[in-house]
């Protein structure tokens, strides 16, 4: 588990060792593990993973973070290293650069296209002025011919994305950097974020370009939020969190992050004297003329995830279909009121078929607790005008759906606006989280990363004020990108709430905010987790979702 922290939390657990004069330590272990990470990625690039020989460039902010990454290049001269550093700011960590420039280093400042006016205006401090002016062409061919380029221009003080000329080359690197790799044999550097890339924010993950896009970034203390939820986590690369003696003093988390190894552990398997109906029976509503397909999947996901039993509501053709895919479901024309299950499934491929769309408002409205995806994703926004849904209910949409269920919501007159999409995939925890607080719903938004926001505690039973438990999984293979791949995700969670709802204490040992109603928040990532899981299954290869389906049972396989 990753327990991701606010900038605040991360900023109240320094301060008192800030106040007792410890800064300079704290920063010269940050810098230390970011050197140690430098020199891994180093080695990547040189056929006998010698150092001697390497070049690095750093681009180097005005803050601490600039403080870092200057502390971390003078480790990294002391290993035979050839550091260069370009300041991009008008300031500098002044005991950095020192160490720096006693080390060996070169620095040069980043200028402007009229860098004279700069210099007259900017009233450099001597420090920075000593350093020689390189353009932003001349410093895209320095960063593009190093073995590394450390970007250490802005951490947790950004605020919003980067500015001026280091977004100039930002940009500028990026546009050369594929032709360089391409067929020309020629080796592209190797980038190294210092906490965070610059310009991600560390509370949201929002991540406005230009960005340098990271092979791997080293965090201080705790992961951030920025790091486990989308955009961020897709510029990340690969996350080590060094410890530098702030971790005994951390707040709770922002974000808990699922990873593999937690949804094995936690996925519920059946004890020696459980029953098909003590593991938990799944109710599903699915499918409609139009769209057959997607009851077969998600009913074939959920037979394949475990559940003790599948019930399917439908029409005598959509029963016919599912049976021959699944002869274990259990299939009738009932209505929800009609028969006892301990967690619903409602909405895939539900689209212009009137008595499937009103089994769907029953189980809307039945007290069990239910997955609402796709077609049940209207109905239940529209439901909300009378009361709002409850975290049992797990609604899942996609960037679009959740769109168009804050257009329902603002037509009712509970939020100010509507929500673009193109809002919702910049600030996806964000937008999940407001979802969660207006409907009362734990809300499962899907992506590249999916984001779990669900009110507990006050926001749960008020008017939704308060906090919500968030979660987040990655993970996933971009391969899931394939038409059908919701239906299987809705099939692995519905027999998760099954099985949670006859066991409220079964995903405890994720966390003491896996009890109550956090269980339901744990349900859905554990859900997505196994999903994310299943799309790995065969390596890096298309996953039609009906072979999805089947990969959840290998991932649960033990050897
Ligand atoms: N506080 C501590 O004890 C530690 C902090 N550490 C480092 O300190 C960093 C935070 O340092 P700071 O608070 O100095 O913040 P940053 O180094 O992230 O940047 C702040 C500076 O950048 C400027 N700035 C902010 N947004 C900008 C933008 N969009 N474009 C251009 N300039 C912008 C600000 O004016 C300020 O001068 C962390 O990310 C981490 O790297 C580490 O040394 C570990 C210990
Ligand atoms: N680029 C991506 N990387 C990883 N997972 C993704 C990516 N794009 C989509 N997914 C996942 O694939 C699934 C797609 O679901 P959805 O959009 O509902 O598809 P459909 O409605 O066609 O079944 C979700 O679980 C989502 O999180």
């Amino acid at each position: 588990m990753i327990e991701a922290c606010s900038v605040d939390t991360v900023r109240a657990a320094e301060q008192p060792l800030l106040d007792a004069g410890l800064g300079d330590l704290l920063m010269r272990r940050a810098a230390r593990g970011l050197a140690r990470e430098c020199e891994r990625q180093l080695r990547l690039t040189t056929p006998d993973g010698a150092l001697r020989g390497t070049t690095a460039v750093l681009l180097v902010g005005s803050g601490n973070n600039g403080g870092d990454g200057l502390w971390a290049g003078s480790f990294l001269r002391a290993r035979g290293v050839a550091v260069t550093a370009v300041l991009t700011g008008s300031r500098v960590h002044e005991d950095g650069l020192a160490a720096l420039r006693a080390a060996g280093g070169s620095v040069l400042r980043l200028s402007d296209h009229d860098d004279a006016a700069h210099r007259r205006n900017a009233d450099l401090p001597d420090s920075v002025a000593a350093a020689g002016p390189v353009g932003v062409d001349q410093a895209v061919s320095l960063m593009a011919s190093a073995h590394l380029v450390v970007d250490a221009v802005l951490g947790t003080g950004a605020s919003g994305g980067l500015r001026g000329a280091v977004a100039e080359l930002v940009a500028a690197f990026h546009d050369r950097a594929p032709e360089q790799g391409r067929g020309t044999g020629q080796r592209t550097p190797r980038v190294v974020a210092c906490d965070l890339v610059s310009g991600v924010s560390g509370d949201t993950g929002e991540a406005p370009e230009p960005l340098l896009r990271a092979h791997a970034t080293v965090t201080f203390g705790a992961a951030k939020t920025g790091h486990v939820v989308s955009p961020g986590e897709q510029v990340t690369g690969e996350l080590t969190v060094v410890p530098i003696g702030i971790e005994d003093r951390l707040g709770d988390a922002a974000v808990h992050r699922l990873e593999a190894q937690d949804v094995l552990a936690a996925w519920p398997r059946p004890g020696a004297t459980d029953t098909k109906y003590s593991r938990g029976v799944l109710g599903v509503v699915a499918g409609a003329p139009s769209y057959p397909g997607a009851a077969i999947m998600c009913t074939q996901a959920a037979v394949n995830a475990g559940a003790g039993m599948v019930r399917f509501l439908g029409d005598s053709t959509a029963r016919a279909m599912v049976l021959a895919r699944s002869p274990e479901v259990v299939c009738s024309d009932d209505q929800p009121w009609d028969v006892h299950v301990q967690a619903w499934l409602a909405g895939p491929g539900v689209v212009g078929d009137e008595s499937q769309a009103a089994r769907v408002q029953a189980v809307i409205e039945a007290k069990e607790p239910a997955v609402l995806d796709a077609g049940a994703l209207d109905a239940a926004a529209r439901s909300v005008a009378d009361a709002r849904l409850g975290p049992h209910k797990v609604l899942t949409p996609h960037a679009g759906e959740l769109s168009q269920i804050f257009e329902w919501l603002h037509g009712f007159g509970l939020c100010d606006a509507a929500v673009e999409r193109s809002d919702i995939e910049a600030a996806p925890l964000h937008w999940a989280r407001e979802a969660a607080r207006l409907t009362g719903a734990t809300v499962l938004l899907k992506g590249a990363t999916t984001v779990i926001a669900s009110p507990v505690g006050d926001a749960a039973s008020s008017s939704g004020a308060g906090e919500c438990l968030c979660l987040s999984v990655g993970d996933a293979s971009p391969w899931l990108a394939t038409a059908g791949s919701g239906d299987t995700l809705a099939g692995i969670l519905g027999t998760v709430l099954a099985h949670v709802a006859e066991h409220p204490q079964a995903l405890a040992g994720l966390g003491d905010w896996a009890r109550g109603a956090g269980r339901w928040a744990a349900a859905a990532a554990l859900g997505a987790g196994l999903h994310a899981l299943a799309s790995r299954v065969r390596g890096e290869s298309p996953v039609p979702p009906s072979v999805l389906a089947e990969n959840v049972r290998a991932v649960l396989t033990r050897p």
